[in-house]
């Protein structure tokens, strides 16, 4: 088991270039099993998850090849395999399995995903959307299996916004007959790059971004290449943390305007932001306002920052408000950054954060963002190693992030226990 240690207290200094987003990445490769030829990725990040993805996709039969960026992926040979166990299990996305088998075969069996676990996350509107389509959708012991004679447009109206439920209503309706409308669509960056890629592909989906995405089913799809997104989270962390360490970072290979909530908190905070064409730069300050934070759908603040900027908050001074109405119990950052002296409480969805000191502890990441809080927290500690186990939810969304944090200056490094 690996873990991540951590000798804090000096600012971050330099310039960290953003890789590509997980969750454009981990939707992007299954959508090309849709295509009859060769889809070529461009920029994709360098995480566990997207190992996973590729692992998937060889098991079914299709021709992978990754260099840690690009990614050529011919699903020529794709069979249609069930899936109930095995590498589906490892991570969250695997539920877009569902979506693109069923789009190319009318059929699939997918083990219920992985991922992070932070509370129950269902796939109910995932279901409704393909059973609206035509499909039958039963769960035995775990596994969704799917089948549909062939699929049908029709018009979805999600119950919640869901990002994964958008996209996979998307996948499995490019090849539908007939025009499908996704009403109360998720409106996040990742969904317009899916539908960009699906475009490039030979698919007609307009609306992508809005609350209302249209599908015109067309009977085949064809290779073509792609450069994803920018990943907004993992720069939104890299932003919070030059903050929390009072330092100063030129956050490249970004899309402002997708960091936009997190630019306004951050300047109602007190931090200095300048914001370029393809990167801000994060000027940090010695005292902090404290803030409320509300974690919404986007363009709202992403849930996804809530535990890291719960850290930052630490920082401030006075008490601050941190709610998240995407996940009601996202709060397992909190017990671990307690033990690093923080001084929190959890009221129902909400955490309060009053500002205090931080000391160095042994904490444990319990998922992904939950990590990112610990390691943002270990960087502002200016006595003594934090100790980070549960390395394996980090590396799903940060890739190269002790060569990155080195280079900004930090002093941290991976210990095999
Ligand atoms: C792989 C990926 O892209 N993961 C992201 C995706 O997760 P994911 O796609 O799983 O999240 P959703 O947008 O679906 O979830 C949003 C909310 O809807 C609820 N819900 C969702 C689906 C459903 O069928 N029924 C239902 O009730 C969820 O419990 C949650 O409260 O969006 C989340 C919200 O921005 C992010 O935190 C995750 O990083
Ligand atoms: C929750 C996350 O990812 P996933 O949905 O893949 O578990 C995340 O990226 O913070």
């Amino acid at each position: 088991m690996e873990k991540l240690m951590i000798s804090g207290g000096r600012p971050l200094q330099g310039t960290v270039t953003i890789s590509g987003a997980k969750n454009s990445a981990i939707a992007l490769i299954p959508a090309a099993i849709l295509a009859d030829s060769e889809v070529v990725l461009d920029n994709l990040p360098l995480l566990s998850d997207v190992a996973v993805y590729a692992e998937i996709l060889e098991a079914l039969g299709g021709q992978v090849s990754w260099d840690g960026q690009q990614m050529n992926i011919n699903p020529s040979d794709i069979k249609s395999i069930p899936m109930p166990n095995g590498p589906v299990k490892k991570l969250r996305a695997s539920y877009y399995m569902m979506g693109a088998m069923l789009g190319r075969f009318n059929e699939a069996v997918i083990g219920l995903p992985g991922g992070c676990n932070f509370e129950p996350r269902p796939i109910d509107q995932h279901i409704k959307g393909f059973e609206a389509l035509g499909a039958t959708v039963t769960n035995e012991h775990g596994a969704i299996h799917l089948h549909a004679k062939e699929l049908r447009g029709a018009k979805i109206y999600l119950d919640v916004s869901s990002v994964g439920a958008t996209i996979n209503i998307m996948l499995a309706a490019a090849k539908a007959k007939g025009s499908t409308t996704i009403e109360n669509a998720a409106k996040e960056p990742e969904i317009i790059d899916v539908a960009t890629l699906l475009n490039s592909m030979g698919a007609v989906i307009k609306g992508a971004g809005t609350e209302t995405i249209r599908i015109e089913g067309v009977s085949s799809l064809h290779g073509c290449r792609h450069s994803i997104i920018p990943d907004r989270i993992q720069a939104g962390t890299y932003m919070i943390a030059a903050a929390a360490t009072r330092g100063n970072v030129l956050v490249d290979n970004v899309i402002p305007k997708h960091l936009e909530a997190l630019n306004a908190k951050l300047i109602e905070m007190g931090v200095g932001i300048q914001e370029h064409d393809e990167s801000i730069r994060v000027i940090g300050k010695d005292r902090y306002e404290h803030v409320d934070v509300k974690a919404l759908v986007y363009p709202g603040f992403p849930t996804d920052l809530q535990s890291p900027m719960t850290s930052l908050l630490t920082q401030a001074d006075g008490v601050s408000v941190l709610s998240d109405f995407i996940y009601s119990s996202r709060f397992k950052h909190v017990p671990e950054l307690i033990r690093m002296g923080a001084k929190i409480r959890v009221e129902g969805r909400s955490a309060i954060v009053e500002g205090s000191a931080l000391n160095a502890a042994k904490v444990k990441a319990a998922d992904l963002r939950a990590g990112a809080a610990l390691v943002i927290a270990g960087l502002t500690v200016s006595e003594g190693v934090t100790e980070i186990t549960g390395v394996e939810f980090i590396d799903r969304g940060y890739d190269h992030l002790v060569t990155n944090l080195r280079q900004l200056g930090a002093d941290v490094w991976r210990e095999t226990e």
